[in-house]
């Protein structure tokens, strides 16, 4: 609430922000509120000035001065139409203040300017001066300082022009003055309480509305963080693929799905041959690098649908749903070539990369997904202590290279 007060304080004597910035702000958020009834107020204003123009004709006749207030009234309720149009059209509240301030002396003036052409009528005068000094400080919105010495010109004058045409004498005139500065002093109070009021609930919600955009951005914070977590959690650094605990979670998964559908699972088991040598010869920077390469491979050669995981240090585990034991020996056989003919670096081009995969198949719902990896496992062994280099599967636990 501290930094609302002092981002936010509004002039006691103005009932305007002291901060220009502030107060630029509220004016654009209600510019074009503001241009709509600055419009309403003088196109109406001025339809009523002119309209008092039959009852100048029943009191006066076809007589010069009838002609003379015609055409005074006429040149205001032009003038003021004028600027409505202009105002409706250009007059950013905002920037062209003075625009919204004119129709005020516009109308003031003319009015004025009714004393000397019907000092009779003055008794209606004074009403329509109360009437207008309240509508100046009511009806045109947030120029409250404009309103007061425009109210100010249009009383004074309207005095002044009363004591030299309608031969007031002292006590009407005081009477008059004093009924003018109570219809000043509401007026002021009025608009300077929905002026601040207006104000304050605009401070408020900006400041809700800031505290909706940060709270907004912590969420978003949040949920990047979240992801990020997740796919720490989740993935292998190194390869990018799923680690050892979300590839079980998935492949668990996978193979309760095959099972009920009755389809037969497949599941790899990929370890990278003589991977210690690699390491020794051309440095773990160089081994880390064909590890990564053979996890494009494999997910560049596997089905979308399948599930690829780095098991730990040099090896990798693919869970297969809904494939045959045909198709499992040649998904892996592919693989395996793909890996032997990996483009190499300049300076590993003796290296000869290759890898060894054991296969286990589940066709019935009695196989879960350890008694599958220990199979795989056996096979991959079954396949390293025949030299390297080849797939192996547990279904046919014979040697396919
Ligand atoms: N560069 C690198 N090396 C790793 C990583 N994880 C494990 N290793 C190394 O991989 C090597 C695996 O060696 P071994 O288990 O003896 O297997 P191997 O040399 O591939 O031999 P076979 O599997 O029998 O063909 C070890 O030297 C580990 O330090 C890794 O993330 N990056």
């Amino acid at each position: 609430m501290s930094s609302l007060k002092t981002h936010y304080q509004v002039h006691w004597l103005t009932g305007q922000f002291c901060g220009g910035g502030s107060e630029s702000m509220y004016r654009q958020s209600i510019e074009s509120r503001v241009r709509f009834e600055s419009c309403l107020y003088l196109i109406v204003a001025a339809l009523i000035f002119g309209m008092f123009a039959i009852s100048d004709y029943y009191l006066l006749g076809i007589t010069r001065e009838f002609y003379l207030l015609l055409a005074m009234r006429i040149g205001v309720v032009s003038f003021c139409l004028m600027l409505a149009f202009i105002i409706g059209r250009w007059g950013g509240y905002s920037r062209k203040v003075w625009l919204h301030a004119l129709p005020l002396w516009l109308l003031a003036t003319g009015i004025i300017l009714i004393v000397p052409l019907r000092p009779e009528s003055l008794p209606t005068q004074v009403t329509a001066v109360v009437v207008a000094t309240m509508a100046f400080y009511l009806l045109i919105p947030n120029l409250l300082t404009v309103a007061a010495l425009a109210s100010l010109y249009l009383n004074i004058g309207f005095l002044v022009f009363a004591v030299l045409f309608a031969a007031l004498g002292p006590m009407t005139m005081l009477r008059i003055a004093l009924l003018l500065i109570m219809a000043n002093v509401v007026g002021f109070c009025a608009l300077l309480r929905i002026e601040s009021l207006q104000r304050k609930q605009f401070a408020l919600l900006h400041e809700e509305r800031g505290q909706n955009q940060q709270l907004h951005e912590e969420i978003v914070r949040r949920k990047s963080l979240e992801t990020q977590l997740r796919e720490v959690a989740e993935r292998d650094a190194l390869t990018g693929l799923n680690n050892r605990g979300h590839f079980m979670n998935l492949a668990e998964k996978l193979l309760q799905h095959s099972q009920l559908e009755k389809v037969p699972f497949g599941f790899f088991m990929i370890d990278v041959d003589h991977f210690k040598v690699i390491n020794d010869t051309w440095g773990h920077r160089h081994g880390d690098w064909i590890l990564t390469k053979i996890a494009e491979v494999c997910v560049q050669s596997l089905r979308p649908t399948d599930v690829i995981g780095r098991f730990g240090g040099e090896e990798f585990v693919v869970a297969l749903p809904n494939i045959s034991p045909e198709d499992a020996q040649m998904v892996a056989e592919r693989l395996r070539k793909q890996v032997a003919d990996l483009p190499l670096q300049k300076e590993m081009e003796k290296l000869c990369p290759s890898v060894t995969i054991g296969i286990a198949i589940a066709h019935t719902q009695d196989v879960d997904l350890e008694t599958l990896i220990t199979r795989a496992d056996q096979m991959l062994y079954s396949g390293k202590r025949q030299g390297r280099n080849r797939v192996v599967m547990y279904d046919n636990p014979r040697i396919i290279r």
